[in-house]
């Protein structure tokens, strides 16, 4: 089956001489569509840097990055690749305020050159499926945390990428509101097939996922064995 993201002995050292930070030692990883994988480590252990690397919003020092099984290129090339293949979603969910739910959902669409009936009919699809179509008329300002972290999965939806790159989404959403975004990361992953990669910090909603990866160091480690009585 082709992997939706694989490295190839991505390193990352940032730096260098004795001012050199390793921080990134060598990961090799796969993740097969529709897997819904959850990145966990220390502060500091590399995790935000390897999902640069995924993202294609840096290059690593040595290592291959494959995405849908084609190998990424730099430059412009990149761009465009990351535009279509890639979506991202982040802690804050970055809308832009002066634009509605509906149009920030478009927005990545247009710039994709999707016409605007097109992008407006796949927003309006997307924000129904994470249940906010009510609010697509609304503006960041009028949303509570986890509506707008809704939306921004909806934007980062929206040219159907094969790769969701999530940093740390839940956490500035309550327990109960971070599980939601949890819930529809399943979701699409399992009905869309989109694999996604999901740094946290958040243990609670674990059970969601179809894997835990945990970086130390630079480096992912075997997940540790379950604790038995
Ligand atoms: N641009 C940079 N220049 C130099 N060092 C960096 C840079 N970015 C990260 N580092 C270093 O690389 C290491 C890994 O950082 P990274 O941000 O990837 O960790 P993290 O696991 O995401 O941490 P956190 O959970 O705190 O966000 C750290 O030692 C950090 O100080």
């Amino acid at each position: 089956m082709t992997a939706m993201l694989e490295l190839r002995g991505v390193t990352r050292v940032y730096g260098t001489g004795e001012n050199a930070v390793r921080a990134v030692d060598g990961v090799d990883l796969r993740i097969l569509r529709g897997e819904f994988v959850a990145l966990l480590g220390p502060s500091g252990c590399g995790k935000t840097t390897l999902l640069l690397m995924a993202g294609l919003l840096d290059a690593p020092t040595r290592g291959e990055v494959w995405i849908a099984g084609r190998r990424a290129e730099g430059g412009d090339k990149a761009r465009d690749f990351r535009r279509n293949t890639i979506g991202f979603v982040f802690q804050k969910p970055n809308l832009i305020p002066f634009l509605t739910a509906e149009e920030n959902v478009c927005l990545g669409m247009r710039i994709n050159d999707v016409s605007r009936a097109q992008a407006r009919v796949r927003s309006l699809e997307l924000l129904d499926y994470l249940g906010v179509a009510a609010r697509a008329g609304n503006y960041p300002s009028q949303l509570s945390g986890g509506e707008q972290q809704r939306i921004a999965i909806a934007r980062a939806l929206a040219n159907r990428p094969a790769l969701i790159l999530a940093d740390e989404p839940t956490a500035a959403l309550d327990s109960a509101r971070g599980r939601r975004v949890f819930e529809q990361f399943k979701r699409v992953a399992s009905e869309l097939g989109t694999a996604i990669i999901c740094v946290t910090h958040d243990h609670r909603s674990l059970d969601l996922v179809d894997r835990v990866l945990e970086m130390s160091d630079g480096q992912l480690i075997p997940a540790s064995a379950p604790v038995r009585p």
